[in-house]
């Protein structure tokens, strides 16, 4: 049997040829970004990533044809964006922009409905098929309680996926999303991003989105695009960029550190003291931790008259001149050791 896999072939969905973005009025250009050159494959989950005014969204916004471009092209399917009709690209791009709306009068259910409207028309009436997209997006996203619910009565997070099942309902093959993970809790974060994942493997669906959140976006997306304003956009698996220090040098910032054996990015505590720590395992691991963000380098090769040692899960004090002391929390170890 084949796998879900290789019964899709990954193909070329949007291709963008030598795109400079950014805002036009009267008086003057304002170029955002420029000479991008890149594609965006289906099957595959695309992180946009890059500071804050940088330009996804201005980038996401054109790329959905709600702004012009300033120059060259976007194709999507090999057709020029601008030849399609807004109908037309309905039934292929859903997007999810983070634009509060002011809507009344209407159920999370009615709204996630009008995902279906590049079928049904505005005002068409919803068919079994329809009410199957729109059930299958809510049982998704996993909102079945808010599907009754008014829309102005929904938290940020709440309406947000509201959006996303809206966006599923649409049943496109592309699915663009400007922060979608911006007001979730954490799980709810690493839900939705491994929903849009598995979607882009099961569907053969191409989903790019932006997003702020790094280091689930290096666990889950299949490409990362990095924008900045030195380097432009640079694109690649997480892996590919982490060897070869575009990550690092894109976040090269003072108190953050790239580890390259982990992919990760971890804050980097000045430490101004040194205590000899001996030990292994994960009671060690978190002493270490504890003691760094406190400004305590702690290693097993120090010699300090103080010292810590971790033996059989016990975690025993050593000062000198004193009785070893059997510690029970690293709360009340922080008590003995920061004065
Ligand atoms: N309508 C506009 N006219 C002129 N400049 C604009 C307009 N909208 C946004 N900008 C500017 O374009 C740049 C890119 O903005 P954009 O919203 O695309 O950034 P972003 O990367 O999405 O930022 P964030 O992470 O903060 O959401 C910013 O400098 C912004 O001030």
């Amino acid at each position: 049997m084949k796998s879900a896999k290789s019964m899709y072939k990954k193909e070329k969905t949007i291709e963008i040829k030598d795109l400079s973005i950014g805002y036009r009025s009267k008086k003057n250009t304002r170029i955002v970004a420029e000479s991008i050159i890149s594609t965006i494959y289906s099957g595959e989950l695309t992180c946009l990533l890059g500071s804050n005014g940088i330009g996804k969204s201005t980038l996401l916004r054109t790329l959905t044809g709600f702004q012009p471009q300033l120059v060259g092209d976007i194709f999507i399917y090999n057709k020029r964006i601008k030849n399609y009709s807004e109908k037309e690209l309905a039934t292929l791009v859903s997007v999810v922009l983070t634009e509060k709306f002011d809507i009344k009068n209407m159920t999370s259910y009615e709204l996630i409905g009008l995902g279906r409207s590049p079928y049904t028309g505005f005002w068409g009436k919803l068919t079994p098929d329809d009410k199957r997209h729109i059930e299958e997006a809510i049982d998704q996203v996993k909102i079945k309680d808010l599907s009754p619910r008014m829309v102005d009565t929904l938290s940020d997070g709440e309406r947000q996926k509201v959006m996303i099942a809206k966006a599923l309902a649409q049943d496109t093959p592309i699915i663009l999303l400007d922060e979608p993970t911006a007001f979730l809790d954490f799980p709810s974060k690493v839900e939705i991003m491994q929903l849009l994942h598995q979607l882009s493997r099961k569907t053969n669906k191409t989903i790019f989105l932006s997003t702020h959140d790094l280091e689930l976006a290096l666990q889950i997306a299949d490409k990362i695009w990095l924008m900045d304003t030195e380097h432009g956009i640079q694109i690649g698996t997480p892996e590919d960029l982490s060897l070869n220090g575009n990550l690092s040098n894109f976040f090269a910032r003072k108190g953050i550190v790239f580890d390259q054996n982990t992919g990760l990015f971890r804050v980097e505590n000045d430490f101004n003291r040194k205590i000899k720590v001996s030990g292994c395992g994960q009671k060690y691991a978190m002493i270490q931790k504890a003691l760094l963000r406190n400004g305590i380098l702690a290693s097993g090769d120090i010699d300090s008259g103080l010292s810590i040692d971790i033996q059989d899960n016990q975690i025993v004090l050593y000062q000198p001149e004193q009785k070893p002391i059997l510690i029970s929390s690293i709360e009340e170890l922080l008590n003995y050791i920061i004065i």
